[in-house]
C-alpha cells in the first residue's frame, strides 16, 4: 500500500491510525463462523432482499455520532429482516470498537462482519467475527491475509473498486467479494461501479454491493446487476433516503432503524 497521496485526506488519516494501532497481546484466535453466503441465500429464498446492515456510529461523511447502544441498534436491524450485520470496529473515525462487535455477536444469531482497516495478520486476532473485511487496495500481502483469515475460521470478504482489484482478489483466493461503490480516493459514490465490475466475477463468488444504497430502488438495481448481498450503513442508521417521506418516521430512533431496514429488505 503506497498510494496514500492519491487518497482522500480522511482515508489517508484512517490508514495512518490503522497502521499505528497496537496488535492484540495473544496468539491466533479460532472461530466457528456462521456462514455469510448461506445467510444471504436464505434471505433471498424467503423473499427478503439480502441486506447486511451496518452498525456505523459515525463516519468521515456523516454528521454527528449515533449514541444508542450498538446492541440495541443491531437487534433493531435483525428485527427489520437483516440477513447479516456489519459492525465497525475502527475507533478513531467511525466510532466503533471490538467490544461492540463482541457484544453484538453474542446477542444475535446472524453472521457478523468485522468492518475495519485490517492491514496485517496480527490485527485479525483483535476480536472474533464470522467474516472479516480485507480491502484489496490497502493490503500488501492479500493472498497471505486471505489465507490467515481462513486458517482462523473467518470468512474473508475482499473489497474491490475496479476490475483490476477484482482479479487480484480472485487470485488471492477470495470467495466473497465486495464491490465498493464509494471511491476511496475521492469519497464519491456511484452505483455504476458495481454494475461495471460485477459481470467480470465468476458465478461461484458471493458478490456484495457496498455503499450508496439509499432507497429500495437502489437495492433492486444492485440485485438485478448480480449482487448476492447488499451492505447498507447510512440509509439504515439515519434513514434519510430510505424513508419514502418524513411523515413515516417516528420519534423512536430504534423503531426508525427497524423500519429503515424493513423498507430495504422488502425491496
Ligand atoms: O462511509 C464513509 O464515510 C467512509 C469514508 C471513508 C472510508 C470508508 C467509508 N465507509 C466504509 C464503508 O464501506 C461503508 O460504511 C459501507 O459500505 C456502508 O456504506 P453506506 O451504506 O454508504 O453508509
Amino acid at each position: 500500500m503506497n498510494d496514500s497521496d492519491e487518497l482522500a485526506p480522511a482515508v489517508a488519516a484512517i490508514l495512518r491510525s490503522a497502521e499505528a494501532r497496537g496488535d492484540p497481546d495473544r496468539g491466533p484466535v479460532s472461530v466457528d463462523a456462521r456462514s455469510l453466503p448461506a445467510a444471504l441465500a436464505d434471505a433471498e429464498a424467503d423473499g427478503r432482499a439480502p441486506v447486511i446492515a451496518e452498525v456505523k456510529p459515525t463516519s468521515p461523511t456523516t454528521e454527528g455520532t449515533r449514541e444508542e447502544d450498538p446492541v440495541a441498534l443491531a437487534e433493531a436491524m435483525v428485527e427489520g429482516g437483516a440477513a447479516a450485520l456489519s459492525v465497525l470496529t475502527e475507533p478513531d473515525h467511525f466510532g466503533g470498537s471490538p467490544e461492540n462487535l463482541r457484544r453484538i455477536r453474542e446477542a444475535v444469531d446472524v453472521p457478523v462482519l468485522r468492518k475495519d482497516f485490517v492491514l496485517r495478520e496480527a490485527q485479525l486476532d483483535t476480536v472474533r467475527a464470522d467474516a472479516v473485511l480485507l480491502i484489496a487496495r490497502f493490503v500488501d500481502d492479500l493472498s497471505g491475509l486471505v489465507a490467515a483469515a481462513n486458517e482462523r475460521g473467518f470468512q474473508p470478504l475482499v473489497e474491490v473498486h475496479d476490475r483490476e482489484e477484482l482479479r487480484a482478489a480472485l487470485d488471492a483466493g477470495a470467495e466473497i467479494v465486495g464491490v465498493n461503490n464509494r471511491d476511496l480516493a475521492r469519497l464519491e459514490v456511484d452505483l455504476e461501479t458495481f454494475e461495471s465490475v460485477a459481470p467480470e466475477a465468476p458465478d461461484d463468488v458471493t458478490l456484495v454491493a457496498e455503499s450508496g444504497i439509499g432507497a429500495p430502488a437502489d437495492a433492486r438495481r444492485m440485485v438485478e446487476a448480480g449482487a448476492d448481498g447488499l451492505l447498507i450503513g447510512s440509509a439504515i442508521m439515519d434513514g434519510v433516503s430510505a424513508a419514502d417521506d418524513s411523515e413515516s418516521r417516528g420519534d423512536d430512533p430504534l423503531s426508525n432503524v427497524t423500519e429503515n431496514t424493513r423498507r430495504l429488505t422488502r425491496a
